[in-house]
């Protein structure tokens, strides 16, 4: 019997269609509710759950080997998990990293995450590609006692990711001076130690390496919250403005962001925006955003330049995508992801306003798409 006990799963994972996936709990206890993605990274567990843009989505993990380094305080790509919850394959075992100061267990039990390992994640991945972001409600109870109906009522009452503005909710209260003057690559890797060029980034749920890339091309960076309107930003008289990442639907934070960008871009200043400031900027110019089957969350992604015909690969992390027939005249399509032919980059064709889709601040490439930070740090320069 005291091994029926041990074997009885601590955590289950249901699906809005009722599918029912049952694991070993880590991290906290509880429940949350969700939208799920899959992400194929073998790397980066810990900047995969700090990146803002996963607020209201559960991860899977389909690389197996997750937790096996632990995790550190300088991988955070913010203060706190924003991803709700992660799903593994094999239990994360003890740390092998000199960098490791915890286990991935006990960052996420201090920061109210939960996490399901023993799952078959091939198969749920499989059922994601198929059906579309599934909804789902994520539990953990040492016990082990589930009521899987009322789980499953849960995952089916989630309102999903479409017309949420969660950008509000992981934005910065108020605005701040990034000064971290510090490598934006492991290596050392920078072109800029001095500052050059007045650059307000508006934080939709800003990742740090970001914020570190733009330092490291010759940017003062001044930080503003997501709501900060176009007289805001104008008040820092800026040489350029930057428009982060962030979670939710692009059209919903555009409610409120695409009247500042249109101000911006009214007043004649260089923009570049990464992947939720690309869709954003993308609507203010007059495109529009969908809503993708299970968008492209992963480190592998190869992206062409259409203008100079070289792929990057790339970090992606998104679940809505620019409609690239709905671009207006002026606008050209500057990227374009080979997995699926979708929009990845997009700029004015007279003017230095541009974005991308993909995340340049991350290093799959290693550092394939870094250029994109110094195009438009030269774009001030004049
Ligand atoms: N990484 C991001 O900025 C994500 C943008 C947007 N929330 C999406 O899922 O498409």
């Amino acid at each position: 019997m005291a091994h029926a006990t041990q074997d009885r799963p601590t955590a289950c994972l249901a699906l809005a269609d009722g599918t029912l996936f049952y694991g070993k709990g880590f991290g906290a206890t509880g429940e949350t509710t969700a939208e799920l993605c899959f992400n194929t990274a073998m790397t980066g567990y810990q900047e995969i759950m700090t990146d803002p843009s996963y607020a209201g989505q559960v991860v899977t993990f389909t690389f197996p080997h997750i937790g096996n380094v632990g995790v550190n305080p300088e991988d955070d790509e913010t203060a706190d998990p924003v991803a709700e919850g992660m799903v593994v394959k094999w239990d994360p075992t003890e740390p092998s990293s000199w960098r490791a100061t915890e286990t991935l267990g006990e960052w996420l039990t201090k920061r109210g995450r939960i996490a399901i390992g023993g799952v078959d994640t091939r198969r749920l991945t499989r059922a994601i590609r198929q059906q579309g972001a599934p909804h789902v409600a994520l539990a953990h109870d040492p016990e082990g006692n589930f009521d899987t109906a009322a789980l499953v009522a849960k995952a089916r009452g989630f309102a999903g990711l479409e017309g949420m503005d969660l950008a509000r909710r992981v934005t910065c209260a108020q605005s701040y001076r990034w000064d971290e003057m510090r490598w934006a690559w492991p290596d050392g890797y920078t072109r800029q130690t001095e500052a050059r060029h007045k650059v307000v980034a508006v934080d939709y749920g800003a990742k740090r390496n970001i914020l570190r890339c733009l330092a490291s091309v010759g940017c003062e960076v001044t930080v503003l919250p997501a709501t900060a309107t176009a007289e805001d930003v104008l008040a820092h008289k800026p040489d350029g403005v930057f428009l982060s990442n962030g979670p939710g639907d692009p059209a919903a934070t555009g409610a409120y962001a695409v009247p500042m960008i249109q101000g911006v871009l009214d007043a004649g200043l260089p923009v570049f925006g990464i992947c939720l400031g690309h869709q954003m900027l993308a609507l203010a110019l007059g495109a529009k955003t969908i809503k993708m089957n299970h968008g492209h969350h992963g480190a592998n992604h190869p992206v062409k330049d259409m203008e100079t015909g070289k792929v990057e690969i790339t970090s992606m992390n998104h679940g809505f995508a620019v409609d690239s027939q709905t671009l207006p005249k002026g606008i050209m399509e500057t990227h374009v992801s080979l997995f699926d032919g979708s929009n990845c980059g997009i700029r004015m064709i007279d003017r230095p306003v541009f974005s991308v889709q993909h995340h340049p601040e991350a290093s799959p490439g290693p550092q394939d798409s870094f250029y994109l930070f110094e195009r438009f740090a030269e774009s001030m320069a004049g």
